[in-house]
């Protein structure tokens, strides 16, 4: 494992050397809490609460919506935590990554993988035993994606992890319709693939915007392989096939006219902004601004389909 995987030596339980080259600092109560990415898995968690709304026509079940809500936080923190215990070797050689817990000695590896396990075992039994199957498989497929297939591997080896890691992002909305609905319909495939095409342009923005440390730590991101003008046609591309997927929720008539609303004046904007990009003078600014305004148009969406029935 060691030759194929260096960073995942503590799995297979080999002596683990990764921060002995930073002094052991004390463990702050602030740490646990972002070693889970909290910023990441609560908004995850609002595309689950989405999707529990998009499945809940018929009125709100209390329980299974607090049950699926804690339980699916459980499952993407164990996949964030994860994350952090495999990723620690480049997070230290990112000037936006460096101060976490682990590349700054804060918390020994072991520690943290263990959180990460529990809180998937955890996570995953509660799915299973108080929501149903279908949700429960969801999440373990989801961090299995996001754990093994874009952490542990692509994202060290590929452009298309990014991609491929858009899985298991898109995976948090379905686990919450399927809670309720107990069914993948039509509606549930629309739900993902919107998520999926979503990632890619608010990822490639960030990348964009934080290229030379991407290119530094080795990362093989779409601009650092490829350059920006690929990326751009890129983040077009899928911008639009997003919009034109967020039309289908009211087709479906999962959402009512004020989400239609919402979609329509939020993508063409989203899709203005993608177009700005090939006229920027300053392509650091405008990536800065296209992950911001990424953030803000889920957000709205989000909102457009709980609120507008
Ligand atoms: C391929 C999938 C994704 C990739 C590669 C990705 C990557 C990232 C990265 C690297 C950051 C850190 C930005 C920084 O520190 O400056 C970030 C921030 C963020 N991402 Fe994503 N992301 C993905 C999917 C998602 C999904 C599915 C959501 C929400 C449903 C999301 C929501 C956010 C939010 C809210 C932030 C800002 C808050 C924070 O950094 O804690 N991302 N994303
Ligand atoms: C069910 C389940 C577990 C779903 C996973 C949901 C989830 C956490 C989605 C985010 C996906 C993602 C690729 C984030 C970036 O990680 P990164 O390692 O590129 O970010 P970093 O560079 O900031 O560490």
């Amino acid at each position: 494992m060691e030759r194929l995987w260096p960073h995942l030596e503590s799995l297979s339980g080999e002596k683990d050397n990764s921060n002995t080259e930073v002094s052991v600092k004390p463990t702050t109560w602030k740490d646990y809490f972002h070693i889970t990415k909290i910023g990441i898995t609560l908004s995850n968690l609002l595309s689950t609460l989405t999707g529990i709304s998009l499945a809940s026509r018929e009125g709100w079940q209390t329980g299974t919506t607090v049950l699926t809500l804690v339980s699916t936080a459980l499952v993407i923190a164990s996949g964030c935590t994860l994350n952090n215990y495999i990723d620690r070797d480049i997070d230290s050689r990112m000037a936006r990554t460096q101060k976490r817990a682990l590349p700054d000695g804060r918390m020994q590896p072991q520690k943290v993988l263990w959180i990460g396990i529990t809180l998937g075992v955890l996570g995953i039994s509660l799915l299973g035993l108080f929501v149903n199957l279908l949700s429960a498989m969801l999440g373990l497929l989801g961090l299995f994606v996001y754990v093994w297939i874009y952490t542990a591997w692509l994202k060290r080896t590929s452009t298309l992890s990014t991609v491929i890691g858009g899985i298991s992002g898109a995976i948090p909305p379905v686990m919450g319709y399927s809670a309720v609905s107990g069914t993948l319909d039509l509606t549930a495939w629309i739900l993902f693939i919107f998520m999926f095409l979503w990632q890619p342009p608010h990822f490639l923005a960030l990348a964009m915007r934080r290229i030379e440390e991407y290119r530094a730590a080795g990362i093989p991101l779409l601009p650092v392989v490829r350059g920006f003008t690929e990326t751009k046609q890129q983040m077009l591309r899928y911008t639009t096939a997003m919009v034109l997927t967020s039309f289908l929720i009211f087709e479906v008539h999962a959402a009512g006219k004020g989400y239609l609303t919402i979609a329509i004046g939020m993508g063409i904007l989203y899709m203005a902004f993608c177009v700005a990009g090939f006229f920027a003078k300053d392509n650091i600014v405008w990536a800065q601004k296209m992950f911001r305004y990424s953030l803000l148009y889920l957000i709205a969406m989000f909102i457009g389909m709980i609120v507008s029935r």
